[in-house]
């Protein structure tokens, strides 16, 4: 799905109303649809709900929410914000006088001092003020009215984005200025700022409507960022030829593990294999030869000269991919091994863990990165290599920068892993669980990359799929181990059932 900035979202709202013929009061009516709906199923005609209507289309939008409301039985208080008595736009004006009609009494207009309401946890708010409207982070009242509805404990429901949030950067907006919603209703797309940490605490929840903008309009406008779900990775991954042998889906090979970290080696050799590639060599301190063999005993052992560590990285057998980190360690002779590797090797690599660590000690290394390697950094080893960040916002803009100078994929683990690719393009991944955040879960995710790489896709596929599928996988096992129960290797174990359900 593709995640549209304000300006782009307000040109497509444009064209649906002036090629499609639909009106901006039936978006609305769609808009308000739909959040009363979310309130019907949820909240009983008896609950107190107080509505925060501003003076643009968000609030136009809430006032018909009101209307609905009344009309379902419950009685809601509206507060709208009309400074000077004027300043509602056209719908918004058209949609108080739609309310009043009803012979509603009880709508209390701001026209220059505010008697705000007290709201206690029990109440349900509707928070209409500001959409994709707002051109400045909030001051003044609506500033304070922003932190008298967050701090009230009362459940907040907002329409499109939180009040005083931007949907795409935030960097000059504090959260505490911020309407902190339970659930945010957004307008046909979601948000580039739903997708960072910072603002998780302000978004809430999240769903979109479906207020059916124009497809044409949807489809000739271009983004930079995209929400990846299953359809999208369905249709990257390609069927098994029927006359196909293993020799089609290439031979990976994986440098992982030393002495004590085996099982990472483990974890990353049967995400890759799980994930369907045709062969597979583990490259590992000698001392993880009889675990490597016991436990994934479809993969062939290479022995380092080093009993307990790897000492030496060259490619071999014209292997097709090659993922190097999980489990390596710190040693001198690894990291020595890693810089022959990173210098010498002309093709993607998959990048992952002590890897990257070692790159954050020398990051002349990443001057000689082949284009199109793939790093897998959670946010502490991307901050480790690239600098400290105070914000997922920042973080975002600086893999995107580095990305691009290093023509490198970054693949940023969180919540919502973002692939980020040098063209600037952003991909945020749908699928995962909490229940992944343990050991050994990043490890599987560098077998699958590796693994797809092997069987041919290119690093920009092979990534975003590796992801999806990796999250996939992590909600299969916890359906079955359940949040706290899910391992490592429950995980790679699910790998192949997530690839099975995404190509059904
Ligand atoms: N996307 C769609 O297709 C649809 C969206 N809808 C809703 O409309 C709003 C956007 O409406 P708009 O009138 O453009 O803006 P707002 O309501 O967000 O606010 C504008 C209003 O606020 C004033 N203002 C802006 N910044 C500030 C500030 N920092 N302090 C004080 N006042 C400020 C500004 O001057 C205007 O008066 C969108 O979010 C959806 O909710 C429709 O439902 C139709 C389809
Ligand atoms: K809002």
């Amino acid at each position: 799905m593709k995640i549209f900035s304000t300006e782009n979202i307000r040109k497509i709202d444009r064209v649906t109303i002036e090629e499609e013929g639909v009106s901006s009061q039936e978006l609305i009516r769609r808009v308000a649809e739909a959040v009363t709906s979310e309130i019907v199923a949820h909240w009983s005609p008896s609950t107190p709900v107080v509505i925060f209507a501003g003076s643009g289309n968000n609030g136009a939008d809430a006032l018909v929410v009101g209307r609905m409301l009344l009309e379902a039985g419950f009685y809601p208080r509206i507060l709208l914000f009309n400074f000077h008595g004027d300043s509602l736009s056209r719908d918004c004006r058209q949609a108080k006088h739609d309310l009043l009609a009803t012979g509603y009494q009880g709508l209390v207009e701001i026209i220059d001092r505010a008697e705000l309401p007290t709201l206690t946890p029990e109440h349900l708010v509707v928070d209409g003020l500001f959409g994709s409207g707002l051109r400045e982070p909030l001051e003044g009242g609506f500033m304070m009215l922003a932190r008298v509805i967050s701090e009230s404990g009362a459940t907040v429901i907002s329409i499109d984005v939180p009040s005083g949030m931007f949907g795409d950067w935030n960097a000059r907006v504090i959260g505490r200025n911020v309407v902190h919603a339970n659930l945010t209703i957004a307008v046909q797309f979601p948000r580039l700022a739903f997708f960072l940490s910072d603002n998780a605490d302000l978004v809430g929840r999240w769903k979109v409507i479906d207020i059916g903008l124009s497809e044409r309009a949807i489809l000739n406008t271009p983004t930079k960022y995209f929400y990846v779900e299953r359809d999208e990775v369905s249709a990257v991954l390609k069927s098994r030829k029927p006359f196909s042998s293993k020799a089609d889906y290439g031979h990976a090979l994986l440098f992982s593990g030393c002495y004590g970290m085996t099982g990472a080696a483990v974890m990353a050799a049967r995400g890759a294999l799980r994930s369907g590639v045709g062969k597979l060599t583990v490259h590992s301190a000698r001392a993880a030869f009889p675990v490597l063999q016991g436990q994934v005993p479809e993969a062939l052992f290479s022995p380092d000269r080093q009993d307990y560590v790897i000492s030496d990285m060259s490619a071999r057998f014209n292997c097709s991919a090659i993922g190097v980190g999980p489990g390596i360690g710190t040693n001198d002779a690894t990291r020595g091994a890693l810089e022959t590797l990173i210098k010498s090797y002309k093709r993607p690599l998959v990048i992952d863990a002590d890897a990257l660590n070692a790159i954050a000690q020398n990051q002349s290394l990443l001057d000689h990165i082949a284009p199109g390697s793939i790093l897998t950094p959670h946010a502490g080893e991307f901050d480790r290599i690239f600098g400290a960040q105070t914000s997922a916002e920042g973080r975002l803009l600086k893999a995107i920068e580095v990305s691009h100078r290093y023509k490198i994929l970054i693949v940023l683990k969180g919540h919502y892993t973002a692939t980020v690719r040098p063209d600037g393009k952003v991909f945020f991944n749908s699928s995962g669980t909490p229940a992944m955040a343990t050991a050994g879960s990043g490890d599987v995710l560098t077998g699958i990359i590796t693994s797809l790489l092997a069987q041919g896709y290119k690093p920009e596929s092979a990534s975003v799929a590796g992801v999806y599928i990796h999250g996939l996988a992590g909600e299969i096992a916890a359906d079955t181990h359940g949040e706290y129960g899910t391992t490592g290797m429950d995980i790679a174990d699910a790998v192949g059932r997530a690839i099975k359900v995404i190509m059904e």
